[in-house]
Formats: C-alpha cells, structure tokens, sequence
C-alpha cells in the first residue's frame, strides 16, 4: 500500500499472512489480537484470527485474519496488519490511533474475535499472545467484548461436521451398492488438526466410506515425511502409508485447509464437470466457471476450455485472488495445484431447493457438501468422494481424464524478491527490464513449453514454474528460467532448489 511505504518492510501481510519462525512471531500476534479487535468494530461482526503455518515445519508458526464471510481480509486492512507489526513499540499507539481514524472506527462498538490453533506446540502461547492484544485493547476502551476461543479448526463454527456427514449420507443413497473396495479411502492427516477431524468423522460413516487414519499426531512430528505439501511437491507417498495398485489415497496439510488426492491434481475438473452434467440434467441455466492461477498444467485448462467447453479464468495466487473471481459465477470451482480450493455459488442458485426432480435433488446434497467459506479439507474430501461414487469412476479413471504436461517447480534466493513485478495474473513479468524477455526467449527453444516466475508471498524467494512436452525439457527450461531470475534478478546464495 502505497502509504505504507516508508515503513522497513521486516515482515509483510503475504499470500496467507504473516509467516516465520515461531519464536519471532510474539509481537505480531499481540498485534493481530489488536487489529482483529478493531476489525470487528468496524464490520460489527466476528472476526477470526487463525494462529498456523499450514504445511511450514512444525518449528515454525503463522497467523491470518478471516473476515466477516470466511474469507480473507481485504488489501487495506492487509496493509493496516503490515503497518503494525512492523512498528517500533514506542509508535504502537500512533499506529493503531491511525487505523481508528482511517476506518473511523467507533471504540464502543462491542468487538467479537475468535482464536484458533492448529496443533503446533509453539500455537499455544502465540494464540494466548493474540487474546492478550484483544484484551489490551478492550481494557482501553468502552466496548464490551465476547470472545470465543475454538481449540480445533475454525471452521468448526462456520461447518458442521453432522451436516457435512447427513449430506454425504443422502448423496450415497443415490448408489448404495458401493464395494468395501469402493468405500476405502487412505487418509493422511499429516499429524496435524485434518487428523482429529477424520477420527471424529470416522465413526459416522462406517457403512458409507472406510477411512483408514495415517499420521494421526500420536507419534509423529506436523508435516514431516506427510501431509499434501510433501506428496505434491516431492511427488512421493507419505510416511507409514502402503498403498496397493488402485487404493485410494488423500492428503491434508497442517492445517487441514487443502487436499491432495494421488496421483493426480484434477480436483476442479472432476467437480466442474460433475457439476455441468447435473445442471444440464436438471435443466438448470446456470453459468459455471472453473478459476485457476499460473500453475495450474496446461493440459487441465484446455481440456476444460476446448472438450468440457467450461469458462476459464486466470488469477494471482493465494485462495483469497480465486475465492473472489469465482464468486462472480453463479457457480466457481476453484482449486490450486496444491489443493487449495472449493466451489462457491451465488445465493440466487438456492432456488435449486424448489426443485425436486433427481438431478436437482443430487445437486442441492452435492452442494451442500461444499463448505464455500476458504478451504476445509474434509468437506473437499467427502465432495470428492461423493462424485466418485455418483459416476462410479475409480482412482485410475479419474486420472485418466487429461495427462498433465510434464513439469518442475523452483526457488531462487535473491537480495530483494520486491524487484518482481508481475502482471497478467502472475504469468508475466514487468520488471526487472529484460527478464522476461529472456524469458521468452527460453520458453520458444522447448516445445508446448510455458514458464513463468513470481515472488512468493509466503517466502523469501522467487518461483520459477515450466511445463513441457517432456520432463527432461521441463527441468532443463525451469533451469534455465532459474538461472535467468539469478542473473537479471540479483540472486545470492546457492543458484536454484526445488521447490
Ligand atoms: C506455488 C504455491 O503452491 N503457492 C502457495 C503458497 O503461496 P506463495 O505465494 O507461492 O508462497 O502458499 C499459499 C498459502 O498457503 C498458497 O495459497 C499458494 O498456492
Ligand atoms: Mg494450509
């Protein structure tokens, strides 16, 4: 934000918040307790302030604000939480008493924060860190304050699990003659939140889906060996899981915010279709739309433009860049590569309810198993396995559905990643001059090749994506690219690692 920008930038509101080292995050969740506090003063509503780093290692720690629908707060108030929490202490106050003005925020107004925690051992004292700063600033004030703290998930209030569990069930109805082989499901839980939500979940389901639990938290460290980040990144099963030819298997992260089913990343093409097929069975004139970012394969994108003939749309990364585009459908289905994703429809859709032939009976429970609010792995994975037994498709033929272009991620240390700019939803640079230039000129020397490179918004580091018409000529442009990025881009440090 461009007022900000006198402030030294030590740490910024990136793609999911404030990330790093646990031990230096004190000051900043005292300081998100205090912004949430006034956030909800001036929306009138409950805010939510979520202590984790998701799929990071257990060493480190996080915290994001969701706002008044779930979603992520907006870029002014991203900026207000930079603003704070670089600030010396001693202009804490001047810093808050500017973010009262701006929002001409009423202090009497009554505040509601909620605090959630994953399971990380440092989550306990840096979410109480967060109910100090809401207290501080209660104490200073007129307000009265009710306060809840959610020891689980957040969307514990937002979703329930009996609903989530009652729609699965009413959507099996529909196809009861589901093999034991059908029903199992491997189930990652990356020892972390998603874990203890799939053991609760467990026993309600029993008839309709076998969930087997691996990587529960008993003994394991968070996201070490598992979880959907390792799985899609290194391309590899997780730890103490043995899958047989065929099983399938799913993977939450940390935080239990996204889902990675093996071995493909086609969620929104299995969802986006499914859906098109029940509107068009119930005759129902709805737009449907598919958003994606830069990283989704190429090959996931023209098979949903060129067969599906499903709208496409492009955006930044981060869920809240997708939430938001697809919310401009009457129905988006939006997934990262990573697993990140749901569907959001416009409220006009509930006259789906009015109609009770089949098709629209399978599409109000299908739809109901959606949490639109930003991700939640569970209600993904009870979609997911809602459409694979309605078409009766395996693992394999799900797979099947489009090859994805062979491809490789990378990440390049430089001085300042700020230097990046991009545009054209993240596929193009605009600075530093002559990089993408250099660039093009890569991409052009391989074959159905595309590369693009952004700063990430979670690290210290620049990406560097490539796809190409083989995996040999994936690494060598992704190379290329990286090295590229090092050169034009002030790279420090080792050249390139995967990502
Ligand atoms: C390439 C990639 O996987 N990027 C991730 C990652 O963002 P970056 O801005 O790329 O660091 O973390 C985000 C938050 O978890 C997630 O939404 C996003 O998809
Ligand atoms: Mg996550």
């Amino acid at each position: 934000m461009a007022q900000f920008e006198e402030v030294s930038q030590k740490s910024a509101y990136g793609t999911a918040g404030f990330r790093t080292n646990s031990k230096q995050l004190d000051h900043v969740m005292f300081r998100m307790g205090l912004l949430a506090t006034l956030r909800s003063k001036k929306t009138k509503a409950t805010i939510g302030v979520m202590v984790t780093a998701s799929h990071n290692p257990e060493e480190d720690n996080g915290v994001k604000l969701v706002d008044t629908m779930g979603e992520m707060v907006t870029p002014a108030w991203e900026g207000y939480a930079t603003q704070l929490a670089n600030t010396e202490q001693e202009g804490l106050l001047t810093a808050l008493k500017d973010v009262i003005d701006r929002e001409a925020i009423s202090m009497a107004q009554e505040a509601s924060v909620f605090v959630s925690k994953d399971t990380r051992p440092s989550s306990e004292s840096l979410s109480q860190a967060v109910l100090d700063g809401v207290h501080a600033l209660e104490s200073h004030s007129k307000g009265a304050l009710t306060l809840g703290f959610n020891y689980t998930l957040i969307f514990d209030c937002w979703f329930e699990l009996q609903k989530l569990v009652s729609s699965y069930k009413q959507v099996y109805s529909f196809v009861p003659n589901r093999t034991d082989d059908q029903k199992a499901l491997l189930v990652d839980g990356a020892n972390g939140i998603g874990a203890l939500k799939v053991c609760e979940m467990e026993t309600y389901l029993k008839k309709e889906l076998q969930l087997s639990l691996f990587n529960d938290g008993s003994s394991g460290k968070l996201n070490h060996l598992c979880g959907a980040d390792y799985v899609k990144v290194q391309q590899k099963g997780p730890i103490g899981v043995e899958m047989s030819a065929g099983e399938r298997c799913c993977s939450c992260d940390g935080d239990a915010d996204r889902i990675v089913y093996y071995y493909c990343d086609s969620i929104a093409t299995l969802i986006s279709t499914y859906l098109k097929e029940l509107l068009t069975q119930a005759g129902l004139d709805l737009q449907i739309a598919v958003v994606q970012t830069a990283y989704a394969n190429g090959s996931s994108t023209r098979y949903l433009e060129d067969t599906m003939k499903v709208i496409v749309r492009c955006t930044e990364t981060g869920v809240k860049h997708l939430h938001h585009a697809a919310q401009e459908f009457d129905i988006g289905v939006y997934f990262e590569a990573n697993g990140h994703g749901t569907v959001s429809r416009k409220p006009t859709c509930t006259y789906l309810h009015t109609n009770l032939e089949n098709a629209a009976l399978l599409l109000q429970n299908t739809v109901n198993l959606i949490n639109q609010t930003v991700g939640d792995a569970i209600s993904d994975m009870l979609l997911i396995e809602a459409v694979l037994t309605i078409r009766g498709m395996t693992v394999k033929q799900w797979d099947a559905i489009y090859t994805d272009l062979p491809n490789r991620q990378l990440k390049v240390k430089v001085a300042d990643r700020s230097v990046i700019g991009t545009t054209n939803a993240e596929r193009r640079t605009v600075s530093p001059a002559g990089l993408q230039e250099a660039i093009d000129s890569l991409v052009n020397k391989h074959r159905q090749a595309r590369s693009f490179v952004r700063p990430s918004g979670t690290e210290d580091v620049v990406r560097v994506y490539a796809e190409a018409d083989t995996q040999e000529s994936a690494d060598a442009l992704a190379h290329e690219v990286s090295l590229a990025v090092y050169r034009i881009a002030g790279g420090v440090g080792e050249e390139a690692k995967p990502l």
